[in-house]
């Protein structure tokens, strides 16, 4: 389990690649071949990429583009047509999506889904108890096993609010949180889970460009922690400054790999943002 290091007390050093964007580094996820049709509606065409271990890997692509899709295939909202996603070297397979939280895959929203009238504590609580080996039975009886992984579970939340930022908002109600804060709870109640690979989804969708930069540095110390990050975001700027590789979807489509500055420059990546058909004279 990584441990976690309050964001505002840990000195954030410049990332360049990670260690886990090498050739050698170990493949934590791998999508492979992935159709998924919805009808008519094609929204992943044939696509593979791997996630490395301790890697923080962009998911970008315009809107429509299959990202949210994949997102929904990895952790078990929906089953690939065709195609399947390994999970440390394991198939996924028809997992439902709790087996899938406890093998170590957490993710956010798009939207936020925050439990609202639940104090920001009490939803960060609820991730943890994902992990919870005790039952029903052992709770109603308070068993000593239940009760020492209630106490774990409440060290745990704190330890997230404050790694967080959010120490001083634990007991108020999620809804009542700004929306900044709203989003980090997010990211709270997901590592709550205890995932090997946590997937973020737009986390910086409203963001000012001084929470944008925060966010930035939130998500180098997440991954300095031990985490593996998987982020889709349509902010160039910060998919750039914080991804070690990205992979570009369009249509459906895998249209691009590579290192950030790779991304930047490619023809098709760049013709697939404005809209314009590259082969075009
Ligand atoms: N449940 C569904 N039923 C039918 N079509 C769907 C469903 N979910 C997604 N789609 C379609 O699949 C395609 C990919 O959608 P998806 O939400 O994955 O794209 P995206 O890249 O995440 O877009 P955005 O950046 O706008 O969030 C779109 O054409 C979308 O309309």
């Amino acid at each position: 389990m990584p441990e976690t290091t309050p964001a505002t007390e840990t000195q954030v050093e410049s990332t360049g690649p990670a260690a886990g964007a090498g050739a050698s580094a170990r493949r934590l996820l791998e999508v492979d071949d992935v159709t998924l049709r919805f009808g008519g509606v094609v929204a992943l065409n044939e696509v593979s990429f791997h996630i490395n271990e301790g890697e923080i890997l962009g998911l970008i692509g315009p809107n429509g583009a299959g990202k949210t899709t994949c997102f929904n295939v990895m952790t078990g909202v929906y089953q690939p047509t065709s195609g399947g996603v390994r999970f440390q070297g394991e198939p996924l397979g028809r997992r439902k999506r709790h087996e899938i939280t406890r093998l170590g895959i957490a993710r956010t929203f798009q939207n936020i889904r925050l439990f609202s009238t639940m104090t920001a504590l009490e939803n960060v609580l609820v991730g943890a108890d994902a992990h919870h080996t005790t039952g029903v039975g052992s709770a109603i009886l308070r068993l000593p096993k239940h009760r020492r992984e209630e106490k774990e579970g409440y060290e745990r939340a704190r330890e997230l609010l404050k790694f967080m930022g959010l120490s001083k908002r634990a007991n108020e109600l999620a809804r009542n949180l700004s929306y900044g804060d709203q989003r980090r709870l997010e990211i709270a109640r997901a590592l709550a889970t205890n995932p090997t690979l946590l997937c973020l989804d737009e986390p910086a969708a409203g963001f000012n460009p001084a929470e944008k930069a925060r966010l930035m540095e939130l998500i180098r110390t997440i991954r300095d922690q031990g985490y593996t990050v998987l982020l889709i975001e349509h902010d160039m700027r910060l998919v750039m400054g914080v991804t070690d590789r990205i992979v570009v979807l369009e249509f459906g489509r895998k249209i691009a790999e590579g290192l950030p500055a790779e991304i930047r420059d490619n023809p098709a990546v760049i013709a697939a943002y404005l809209g314009v058909d590259e082969n075009a004279s």
